[in-house]
C-alpha cells in the first residue's frame, strides 16, 4: 500500500518537533516533505542569543542536521517558500516552481517580527531579531559601529541588548512603557531588573515613543515624540511578533489573529492543520516553545491515529536568558482587588519573590534573583493548587538550601523537570535506571530534557546525582552552578595551577556552557580570582552584585543608603557636623543609627552618591558588601566598672586591620570588655570578649535568620595575639569557604577542630597573614575611587539624551 503524503510548511521548531513525534509513534507511516524559507536545517531559535554573544556557533544550535532528514527519508526543500495552497487538488506550490501533493498538510509558518511603521524603518542597519541572519547582521555591524539602540524592553529586546553589550557596543534600550517586561513582571521586579542591567552597562530610555529613524541610507539616529534625538548606528526592533498567516489567509483558511484551529489543531479546511506561533487556539496565540510542543504532540498523535486527549491551552512560564539575571514569571502577576500576594524582598541579596493567590488558589508568580522555587510554583499554578501548599514550597526550598540537598528529591514522578519539552521527573529517572544514563548530554539525547532553552540543566544534573547516589561521584561532581560541572575546589585549583586571571579566561579554559556565565558563578569567580591573585587581578565590576557595583545599598524606592566608616563606633562632634551638613545639603530624608553602631544616610539619589561621598570625606563603611562590615564595641574599662580590657581600642584596631578586605560573605565583629557581652560578641563572625588577664575569641556566631552562638576558638593574652589569630582565621576562611558561605556555615562544614588544628601551627598562621596583607595592600577605598576616577564616576550619572 502506498504511504500517505504529509507536507509540512515551515521548517522551524514547532513543525519539526511535531514530525519527530510522528516518527516516534509510527516510524514510516507517511512520506514526508518539508519546505522552509530559511536556507538551513531546523535550528534552536531560542539559543540564537548564545550565537550573538559568541558562546555558540550556528552548528551548535542545529536541532536536526541534514543527516537526520536523510535517515528518516524526509524530502527537505530549504530556501523554498510555499506560495500557494490548492486545497481542492491537495497540492502546494513553492516560489521556486515545485509542486507537491499532500494527503495531510501542516502549516507551521511561525511569526514575523513586528516592524514599527515609522519613517526610516527601511534604512540599512535597522533590523529585527528573529533568525540567524539577523544575528549575523548584528555581529557584522558591531565590527564597524559603536552605538546600538534596541527598541522594545521585552524578553527579546533585552536578550538582543545583552548580546550587543557582549559585542562591546554602547547599548540603549528604548521602551514605550515605564517598566521593562511589563507582560511578564510586576513593577518591583521590573525596577530591580532595570537596576541590575544598568549596572551591567545597559542604558535605558523609558516611556519613550520613537517617531522617526533618521539617516540617509544607513540609520544614524532616532527622533522621539518629545523631539529629543539619540545617535545610533544600529537599530534593533524587538516590539513583538505577529503570526505569519498570509499564506493561509490568501487560500481560504479561516484566520483571525492567527490561523484558527480546534482542540486537535485542525483548521477550517479538511486535512490542513496548524501548529506553532502561527496557530490561534481558543483565542490564544503563543510565543514560547512549551505550548507549541504540547500542540505538536496532540497533532502527532492525531496524524498517527493514536488516541489523544484534546489540546486545551497552556499556562505559560518564562525565564529571562540574560546572563547575570535570574528572572522567572508564570501565570498572573499583577495584583487585583480580588487577589492576595505572598511577598518576600531582600534588597541586600537582590531577591524578590511574589506569589499571587485568588480564591485560595495559587494563580501566578514572579521571582527575581533566586528562582529555585520556579519549577514547583509553575506546577502548582498549572494544577490550581491551594494556597496552603505555599508554605511547604518555601520552607522546603529553605531547608534544601541550608542542607545543600536538591528540590528534585521531593518532587513527584509526574512533576515536570523540563517545561519546554514536557519531560517529567519519572521519565528521566526511568531513563537513568533502565538505560544506564550517566550524563546530562545522554539524558538530553534520550528524553529531550534540556534540548530547548537549557534552563532545566541544573535540575537534571541534581536528578542524576540523586538517582545515581554514590555512583554519581564517579561521573559528575557538585558544580558551582549550571554553567559547569566543576566544583568550587576544582575551579579554585584550576585558577591557581593554570594561572587563570580573568572570569572570561576561566569560562573559556574550563569550557563553561554559557559564555558569560550566570548570576551565581560570575560574582563567585570574581571573588575567587581576587582571592587567588590579589596583586594581579583587576576587579570585574560587572561581575559584582548591584550593591557592590554601586558601593551603596539600593533601597525599596530606588534610592541608596550611605554608611561611612566610623571605627569602633566612636565618632566626634566634627564628624557628626559633617554628616549633618551632608544630610541637609542633599536633602537626605532619614539619618539612622544602625544595629552595628554606625550612622546610615537613607534616601540618597544615585546621581548624588559621588558628591555625598566627596563631602563626607570619610572611608566607605562597606555596609553593602561581602567584606568586613563593622566592629561593634562596648565602652570598656575606661568607663564601665565591670570592664577588664580596653574594648574600644581593640575594636578600632581590628576595624582598621580588616577594613576593605573582600570575604566570601559579609563579616561582622564585636569586642566586649567583659563576659556581660554588651557588644553582642557571641553572635558575630569573630567576637572578642575581655577576661581577666586576656581575651577570648569566639567564631562562627550569627545573629541573623539562623541564630548561632559563636564557638570558643582560643584564649589569648595580648592585643597582638588577638590580631594574629583573628587575621589567620579570616584568611583561612577567605581561602577555603565557598562564595556566599557565612562563617557560621563554614565552621560547621569544615568543623572547628579542623580549623584549630590547621591554625595552631605558627608558620601556617604567618603564611596566611602574609597573604592577607598582600590582599590588603592592593585594596583601595571604593568611594575615593568613584570620586577621583572619571570612568567610575560615570556610572552614577543620569543618561542624558540630546
Ligand atoms: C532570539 C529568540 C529567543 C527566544 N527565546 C525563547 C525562550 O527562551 N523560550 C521560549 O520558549 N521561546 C523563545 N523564543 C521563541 C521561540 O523561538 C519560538 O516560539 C519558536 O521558535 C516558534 O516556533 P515555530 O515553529 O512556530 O516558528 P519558527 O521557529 O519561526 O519557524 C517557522 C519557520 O517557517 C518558515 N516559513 C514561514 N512561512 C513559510 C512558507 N510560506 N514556506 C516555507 N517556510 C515558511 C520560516 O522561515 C521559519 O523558518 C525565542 C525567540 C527568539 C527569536
Ligand atoms: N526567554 C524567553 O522566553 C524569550 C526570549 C526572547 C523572545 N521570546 C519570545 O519571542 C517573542 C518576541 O519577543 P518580544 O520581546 O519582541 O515580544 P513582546 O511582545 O513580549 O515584547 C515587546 C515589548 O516591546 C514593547 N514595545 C512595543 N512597542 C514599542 C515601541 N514603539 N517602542 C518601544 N517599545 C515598544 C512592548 O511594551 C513590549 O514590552 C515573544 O513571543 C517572546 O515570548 C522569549
Ligand atoms: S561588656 Fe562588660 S565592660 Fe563592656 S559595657 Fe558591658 S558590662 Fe561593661
Ligand atoms: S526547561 Fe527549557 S529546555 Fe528544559
Amino acid at each position: 500500500m502506498d504511504k500517505r503524503k504529509l507536507v509540512l510548511v515551515g521548517n522551524g521548531m514547532a513543525g519539526v518537533n511535531c514530525i519527530e513525534h510522528i516518527l516516534k509513534l509510527k516510524e514510516q507511516s507517511y512520506e514526508i516533505t518539508i519546505f522552509g524559507t530559511e536556507p538551513h536545517p531546523n535550528y534552536n531559535r531560542i539559543q540564537l542569543s548564545y550565537v550573538l554573544g559568541g558562546s555558540s556557533k550556528f552548528e551548535d544550535i542545529v536541532l536536526n542536521d541534514l543527516e537526520w532528514y536523510e535517515k528518516n527519508n524526509i524530502h527537505l526543500y530549504t530556501g523554498h517558500t510555499v506560495t500557494k495552497i490548492d486545497h481542492e487538488h491537495r497540492v502546494v506550490h513553492t516560489d521556486k516552481g515545485i509542486v507537491e501533493s499532500y494527503d495531510e498538510l501542516i502549516l507551521a509558518t511561525g511569526s514575523n517580527p513586528f516592524i514599527l511603521p515609522i519613517p526610516g524603518a527601511h534604512l540599512s542597519n535597522v533590523i529585527s531579531y528573529r533568525d540567524i541572519k539577523d544575528c549575523e547582521k548584528m555581529i557584522e555591524a558591531s565590527k564597524t559601529y559603536k552605538k546600538a539602540a534596541v527598541i522594545g524592553g521585552g524578553l527579546l529586546g533585552l536578550e538582543a541588548a545583552r548580546g550587543l553589550l557582549n559585542l562591546s557596543m554602547d547599548v540603549t534600550v528604548i521602551h514605550v512603557m515605564d517598566t521593562l517586561m511589563e507582560r511578564q513582571l510586576d513593577p518591583i521586579a521590573s525596577k530591580l531588573l532595570q537596576a541590575e542591567l544598568e549596572a551591567q552597562g545597559m542604558k535605558f530610555r523609558m516611556n519613550a515613543a520613537t517617531e522617526e529613524l533618521i539617516g540617509e541610507d544607513r540609520v544614524e539616529g532616532l527622533r522621539f515624540m518629545d523631539g529629543s534625538v539619540l545617535d545610533a548606528d544600529l537599530v534593533v526592533m524587538a516590539v513583538g511578533i505577529r503570526p505569519n498567516v498570509e499564506l493561509a489567509k490568501e487560500h481560504g483558511i479561516e484566520v483571525n489573529r492567527g490561523i484558527v484551529v480546534n482542540d486537535y489543531l485542525e483548521t477550517s479546511v479538511p486535512n490542513i492543520y496548524a501548529v506553532g506561533e502561527c496557530a490561534e487556539h481558543r483565542g490564544n496565540v503563543y510565543g514560547l516553545v512549551a505550548p507549541l510542543y504540547e500542540q505538536g504532540q496532540v497533532l502527532a498523535k492525531r496524524l498517527a491515529k493514536v488516541e489523544t486527549k484534546p489540546y486545551e491551552g497552556s499556562v505559560l512560564s518564562t525565564k529571562l536568558k540574560v546572563s547575570g539575571v535570574d528572572v522567572f514569571s508564570a501565570g498572573e502577576f499583577i495584583d487585583q482587588p480580588d487577589t492576595k500576594a505572598y511577598r518576600f524582598q531582600d534588597d541586600f541579596q537582590g531577591v524578590y519573590k511574589k506569589v499571587l493567590v485568588k480564591d485560595e488558589t495559587i494563580i501566578g508568580a514572579v521571582l527575581f534573583g533566586e528562582i529555585d522555587e520556579g519549577v514547583r510554583l509553575f506546577q502548582m499554578i498549572r494544577n490550581g493548587a491551594h494556597e496552603k501548599e505555599l508554605k511547604t514550597i518555601f520552607s522546603r526550598a529553605k531547608t534544601e538550601k541550608e542542607s545543600g540537598t536538591s528540590q528534585v528529591m521531593d518532587m513527584a514522578d509526574d512533576e515536570l523537570i523540563c517545561g519546554c519539552n514536557g519531560v517529567s521527573k519519572g521519565t528521566i529517572v526511568q531513563a537513568i535506571n533502565e538505560l544506564g544514563l550517566d550524563s546530562v548530554e545522554s539524558i538530553k539525547g534520550c528524553t529531550g530534557a534540556t534540548r530547548s532553552c537549557g534552563g532545566c540543566k541544573p535540575l537534571v544534573q541534581d536528578l542524576l546525582q540523586c538517582t545515581l547516589g554514590d555512583n554519581f561521584q564517579k561521573v559528575e561532581k557538585e558544580p558551582i552552578c549550571s554553567c559547569t560541572a566543576l566544583s568550587r575546589d576544582e575551579v579554585v585549583e584550576a585558577i591557581r595551577s593554570m594561572k587563570l586571571t580573568t572570569t572570561k579566561e576561566v569560562m573559556n579554559v574550563l569550557e563553561w556552557n554559557q559564555e558569560n556565565g550566570c548570576s551565581k558563578c560570575r560574582p563567585a569567580l570574581n571573588y575567587y580570582l581576587g582571592m587567588a591573585w590579589p596583586k594581579e587581578y583587576e576587579d570585574e565590576r560587572t561581575s559584582r552584585f548591584v550593591n557592590e557595583r554601586l558601593h551603596a545599598n539600593i533601597q525599596k524606592d530606588g534610592t541608596y543608603s550611605v554608611v561611612p566608616r566610623i571605627y569602633g563606633g566612636v565618632t566626634s562632634p566634627e564628624q557628626m557636623r559633617k554628616i549633618a551638613d551632608v544630610a541637609d545639603k542633599y536633602e537626605i530624608p532619614m539619618v539612622k543609627i544602625t544595629g552595628g553602631q554606625r550612622i546610615d544616610l537613607l534616601g540618597v539619589k544615585k546621581e548624588d552618591l559621588p558628591n555625598v561621598w566627596a563631602d563626607l570625606d570619610m572611608p566607605s563603611g562597606y555596609a553593602y558588601a561581602k567584606a568586613l562590615r563593622t566592629v561593634k564595641t562596648c565602652v570598656g574599662e575606661d568607663f564601665c566598672r565591670f570592664g577588664t580590657q580596653d574594648s574600644i581600642q581593640m575594636g578600632i584596631d581590628m576595624e582598621k586591620r580588616f577594613e576593605r578586605l573582600w570575604t566570601p560573605h559579609k563579616v561582622k565583629m564585636a569586642v566586649s570588655a567583659c563576659p556581660r557581652n554588651c557588644a553582642e560578641s557571641g553572635i558575630k563572625d569573630i567576637g572578642v570578649v575581655g577576661v581577666d588577664g586576656g581575651w577570648e575569641l569566639y567564631v562562627g556566631g550569627n545573629g541573623g535568620v539562623h541564630l548561632r552562638g559563636g564557638d570558643l576558638f582560643i584564649k589569648v593574652k595580648t592585643r597582638e595575639e588577638v590580631l594574629e589569630w583573628s587575621s589567620a582565621f579570616i584568611q583561612y576562611y577567605r581561602e577555603t569557604a565557598k562564595y556566599l558561605e557565612r562563617t557560621s556555615h563554614w565552621v560547621e562544614r569544615v568543623e572547628l577542630e579542623h580549623i584549630q588544628e590547621v591554625l595552631k601551627d605558627e608558620g601556617t598562621r604567618a603564611e596566611l597573614i602574609k597573604r592577607m596583607d598582600e590582599a590588603l595592600e592592593s585594596s583601595k577605598d571604593p568611594w575615593k575611587e568613584a570620586i577621583e576616577e572619571r570612568s567610575v564616576r560615570q556610572m552614577f550619572e543620569k543618561v542624558t539624551i540630546s
